[in-house]
């Protein structure tokens, strides 16, 4: 991102190195003069007075027009690499992100990118006062070729001192920047585990516990770069007053020097003090930004495409699956295939295993079935569900939809087809429609109507929600509302009813779930709820990663052929239903 970043504003950088030089040349000119007019004696004031001035008035020309370019550069950089950033966590895999979690992602965005920019900030700063040192030096070489080399020996020593102090605190940074991330952690916490922590003082203790010895990490290891620091800039205070005593109390002695080149070595030298001061603050941030790119580096976060909001516009992105016409039904009759689809989870246990993998799984499903997934607690219906809908890419096999396989290019335009409501949803506030304008306003008060919500929930002209402060089973119904709106070809539930009242659970099984079937749509529902069981055409059991046979009293005699999955015909689905409502 640093590469991308300096390739995009070089000329912005590139342009402050001459500024600098002249900056420095110009501010080595008022000393010139300066010194040159006390070298006159200073009985007449009006010695190069003209001059000073005009230097004066140059110095405060190029100084403006620096600090505007290095505004300028630092107003962007602050928004482009917001911009980079946010392109870049939405190109990454869920996966990924998932496995990195939220603290992580968010300590980035907000930690890391504010110190990253400090470092265009400090760049032009570095070179101007670089330019500023250099400059003096020559001014005392000219002065004093023999005098300049015992200040350049002192000067060295500074900066390998300097150089050598900052770089020792690097180690300190990285580990702080790490208890960062587990201080956000604990913030996440502090917000999301709020229920059970007012219910607990004994969760509350083990939590502040953990808060005070993250802080007491991050409070001992801030002292010590702290100090460190200051060691730096008193150090090389007292070296630079060492080096303006030697000049004024031995100099004469060893160089035959004359009182006026005396003068102009002290006041040159009084000169550079606070650009070298300000050279050892941005060697320090420099440093820090540093630890900030290693971080954003190790997120290893993929890069963002050219349209980072849009990835179907992205033209390396082939659209076999035409999306425009996506709104309502797959085309053909083949469906959504699994041919030998596996998925394993990166993440490894203690021992060095896959802590799961899934599959291989053969399955088809068609348009207008419906298909039950079951099974207990970790046996992998969730990671099914991401890894059928292109959410994870399987990591084995094939997955083919209408008939064309999905393969990287075309995976963007693969995904359009899914509306899914997973156990961890996110509730937007606007509702929309396949296009993706404002939906419907009628369609949507229909629905909020029917599932009880119309009178709580109020719909803006742009299809926007009052409020979503609601009940979990509430906001499930919602999440629904926005599935139906998108109108996609396949809808996955992921125990959507299991925060249902008895008599909308039924609503869902008996009416919502038969009407979108009517329409068409593939059907994919993870359930739990066995009292319905007899209205899916078919149920698909997972077991540790797989697909197996599924038994049941209740529907023995509805075997599939394939002994993997149980299809219920129409006729006997309709009988159970019956037996249900009896
Ligand atoms: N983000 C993850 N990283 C690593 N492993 C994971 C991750 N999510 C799930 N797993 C592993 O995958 C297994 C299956 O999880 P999955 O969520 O698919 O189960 P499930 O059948 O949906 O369970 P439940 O009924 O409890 O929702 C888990 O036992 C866990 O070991």
């Amino acid at each position: 991102m640093l590469k991308q970043l300096y390739l995009k504003y070089k000329w912005y950088l590139l342009i402050t190195v001459p500024m600098s030089v002249l900056l420095g040349m110009t501010s080595m000119m008022v000393v010139a003069i300066i010194s040159d007019a006390i070298g006159n004696g200073l009985d007449d004031m009006s010695f190069g007075a003209g001059w000073f001035f005009s230097v004066i008035s140059v110095l405060f020309v190029l100084g403006l027009i620096t600090e505007l370019i290095r505004s300028s550069l630092y107003a962007k950089v602050i928004f482009d690499i917001q911009e980079v950033m946010v392109g870049r966590v939405a190109a990454t895999p869920l996966a990924q992100l998932e496995s990195l979690g939220l603290s992580k992602v968010v300590a980035t965005l907000s930690e890391d990118i504010e110190k990253a920019v400090k470092f265009f900030h400090v760049l032009p700063v570095l070179f101007i006062n670089i330019a500023i040192v250099l400059c003096g030096l020559a001014f005392m070489a000219y002065l004093s070729p023999g005098l300049f080399a015992i200040v350049c020996v002192g000067i060295v020593v500074i900066g390998v001192g300097i150089t050598l102090l900052v770089l020792s605190t690097k180690q300190q940074r990285v580990e702080l920047r790490e208890l960062i991330d587990t201080m956000m952690g604990n913030y996440q916490c502090l917000v999301l585990g709020a229920k059970e922590m007012a219910l607990s003082q004994n969760r509350r203790r083990a939590y502040g516990q953990s808060v005070l010895q993250t802080l007491a990490g991050m409070r001992a290891r801030t002292r010590n770069v702290l100090s460190v620091l200051a060691l730096m800039e008193q150090w090389a205070q007292v070296a630079l007053f060492v080096i303006l005593g030697g000049i004024v109390f031995f100099s004469a002695a060893y160089f035959d020097l004359t009182t006026e080149v005396v003068v102009a070595f002290v006041m040159t030298m009084l000169f550079m003090l606070e650009p070298i001061e300000i050279i050892i603050k941005s060697a320090d941030e420099i440093v820090e930004a540093q630890v900030a790119f290693e971080k954003i580096d190790k997120l290893n976060l993929k890069p963002a495409l050219n349209n980072p909001f849009d990835d179907l516009a992205d033209a390396n992105i082939g659209n076999k699956f035409a999306v425009d016409g996506i709104s309502n039904n797959l085309r053909g009759e083949q469906g959504l295939v699994l041919n030998n689809v596996g998925y394993t989870y990166s993440k490894k246990n203690d021992s060095g295993e896959q802590t799961f993998s899934l599959g291989p799984i053969d399955v088809e499903f068609c348009p207008g079935q419906l298909t039950y997934i079951i099974g207990g607690n970790g046996s992998g219906k969730s990671t099914l569900i991401k890894v059928l809908s292109g959410l994870y890419p399987a990591s084995s096999g094939n997955i083919a939809l209408g008939g064309v396989s999905v393969t990287r290019d075309n995976i963007v335009a693969f995904r359009e087809h899914f509306a899914l409501i997973s156990a961890d949803f996110y509730l937007y506030e606007q509702v929309v429609d396949a296009k993706g304008d404002p939906g419907d306003i009628a369609f949507v008060q229909r629905w909020l109507q029917r599932f009880g919500l119309a009178p709580k929930i109020k719909v803006d002209s742009e299809s926007r929600l009052s409020q979503l402060d609601l009940s979990q089973g509430q906001r499930k119904r919602l999440a629904l509302l926005h599935v139906l709106c998108e109108d996609k070809p396949i809808i996955v539930l992921d125990e959507w009813a299991a925060d249902q009242d008895p008599v909308f659970k039924r609503v869902f099984y008996e009416q919502i779930l038969p009407e979108l079937k009517a329409k068409g749509k593939v059907l994919i529902v993870i359930t739990h709820d066995d009292n319905y069981f007899h209205h899916a055409d078919r149920i698909l059991k997972c077991e540790e990663g797989k697909i197996v046979s599924w038994e049941n009293d209740q529907a023995d005699s509805h075997h599939g052929s394939n002994g993997i999955a149980k299809n219920l015909s129409p006729a006997s689905s309709e009988a159970g239903q019956a037996a249900t409502v009896i």
